[in-house]
């Protein structure tokens, strides 16, 4: 058998960047404008999940450590990381931002808002910094049997930006059982509609995180979403989230 090549020992998912680059955008695009969401399809090994996943014993690497019963927000754990991510933190989510801009500006445009948000990511965090949202908002999840996450908005003030992206960092079915991603989608004067999706192991969800638009009668009106995640039912699940906006 030949070695493996160092690069490939290594990195047996390549470059983060080029994994990201490589998934069908145009099909995401038309999925994430229909529905409000949409899986990428594998991104990450095994390997570089459970890479990822080790990080949250690292408390150094964190700025705060949320315990999720206590603010009520469900059952559960997750941490901040600090503003020195880890590279692959780092690469992923500047990886994200240039394919979810273009549908970032489209929502603002069909909603008559302004779209602040620059080519360059960095730039656009400084807007946040400037505005008062210093802090990092990426974030680790670690769920035990019996933890959830209540529906909610990851929106920290008046810097938003209007997707973000979570990767699933152990193997449903086989990790853990329950555990699903929710969503739900308000309609203007009726009961709201729920989805759901079941997050493969280093797989992306890309999803809404304050509203979107829908096509209504007249044009466009606005669709306020949130999300959460239902009851691990056994076993671990942890995640990583991406946010394109800073917290506050
Ligand atoms: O663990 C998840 O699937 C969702 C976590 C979450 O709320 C987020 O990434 O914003
Ligand atoms: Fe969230």
């Amino acid at each position: 058998m030949t070695p493996a090549t160092t690069t490939e020992a290594t990195s047996p998912d390549g470059s983060l960047t080029a994994r990201v680059d490589a998934a069908d955008w145009g099909a995401l695009t038309d999925e994430v404008n229909e529905y409000g969401s949409a899986l990428t399809g594998p991104l990450l090994t095994s390997g570089r999940c459970r890479e990822i996943a080790a990080l949250y014993d690292d408390a150094e690497r964190f700025r705060t450590t949320v315990d999720m019963a206590r603010h009520r927000f469900g059952s559960g754990q997750y941490r901040y990381f600090t503003h020195d991510l880890p590279d692959a933190v780092r690469e992923l989510r500047e990886a994200f931002y240039p394919h979810l801009l273009p549908i970032a500006r489209d929502w603002a445009a069909k909603l008559g808002r302004s779209a602040p948000w620059p080519d360059d990511l960095g730039r656009w965090l400084a807007t946040c910094h400037r505005a008062g949202q210093a802090k990092s908002a990426q974030i680790l999840l670690r769920y035990g049997a019996g933890d959830w996450n209540a529906l909610h908005r990851d929106v920290f003030g008046e810097m938003v930006f209007p997707l973000q992206v979570v990767i699933g960092l152990d193997a449903p079915g086989v990790d853990f059982t329950g555990g699903e991603f929710l969503m739900t989608e308000q309609r203007p004067r009726a009961q709201s509609r729920g989805s759901s999706a079941t997050l493969p192991q280093g797989h992306a969800l890309v999803f809404t995180t304050r509203d979107r638009p829908v096509a209504s009668r007249r044009g466009w009106s606005v669709g306020p979403m949130r999300h959460g995640v239902s009851t691990v039912r056994s076993g671990v699940r942890r995640t990583l989230g991406l946010v394109f906006h800073e917290a506050s």
